[in-house]
């Protein structure tokens, strides 16, 4: 199906200049495999820096981004400015934007379709809370997230989805192979039911949630799992390991 692998490194709001040029070094030392698509996801004020100093084979996202182009949006920034600075992907509807900043499915997919008119390419997160997993409401809350998108786009040749289950973020609790397996299938199944079998056969989805150096390999084996979202370890050497998971 020609699903290339793809590894985001987000480094949320994490990193100074003097540590970023620590990772821009790792980065560039790699090796990185050829085979893996490899985005960084940077604090705004540093994407232009990250930019200019990393070579082109490594793509740079913002975090987050407005659903317009321009206007009196005070502290907000717009796609038409990420891409004025050569950043080519945002990450939007990451859970902390929608627990601490209380974004919507509804805002978040105003700013997917908007990112994409502007011509960047998205990173679209979604991913159930402990407290719905226990419900047993996974399936429920991650089809209602990726519906909501659905309502506003029609082409899926630029979004790769990432499917974080919140209480694997930041917790060291990584969902197992099988778990994070049985979710990317429900949502493939969806897209095909839903979108159609062309989006459903060829979008990327992505796994996030305490992605290690040491546990990325089982999880890169997932018929599925077509790369992934990490934290905590893209500010740290392993990442390379990870970008390298899938040989
Ligand atoms: O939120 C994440 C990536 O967007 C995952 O974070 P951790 O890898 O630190 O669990």
């Amino acid at each position: 199906m020609g699903r290339k692998f793809v590894v985001g490194g987000n480094w949320k709001m994490n990193g100074d200049k003097k540590q970023i040029s620590e990772i821009i070094n790792t980065l560039k030392t790699g090796p990185l495999s050829p085979n893996t698509e490899v985005i960084v996801g940077v604090p705004a004020i540093y994407l232009e820096h990250v930019r200019t100093n990393l070579p082109q084979s490594i793509e740079v996202a913002a975090q987050n981004c407005y659903k317009v182009p321009k206007g009196a949006f005070t502290g907000e920034i717009s796609p038409a400015m990420i891409k004025d600075i050569g950043v080519n992907w945002v990450i939007l509807g990451h859970s902390e934007r929608r627990q601490i900043f209380g974004e919507t499915d509804e805002l978040i997919a105003e700013k997917v379709a908007h990112a994409l008119e502007a011509g960047l390419k998205v990173i679209a997160c979604i991913g159930e809370t402990l407290e719905e997993r226990e419900g047993g409401k996974t399936e429920e809350v991650v089809f209602r997230q990726t519906k909501a998108i659905a309502g506003k786009i029609k082409d899926w040749s630029n979004v790769v989805i990432a499917y974080e289950p919140v209480w694997a973020i930041g917790t060291g609790k990584t969902a197992t192979p099988q778990q994070a397996q049985e979710v990317h299938k429900a949502l493939r199944q969806w897209f095909c039911t839903h979108v159609n079998a062309d989006v459903g056969n060829s979008i990327r989805i992505q796994y996030g949630g305490s992605v290690t150096g040491a546990n990325c390999k089982e999880l890169a084996a997932q018929p599925d799992i077509d790369g992934f979202l990490v934290g905590g370890a893209s500010l740290k050497p392993e990442f390379v390991n990870i970008v390298n998971a899938k040989q």
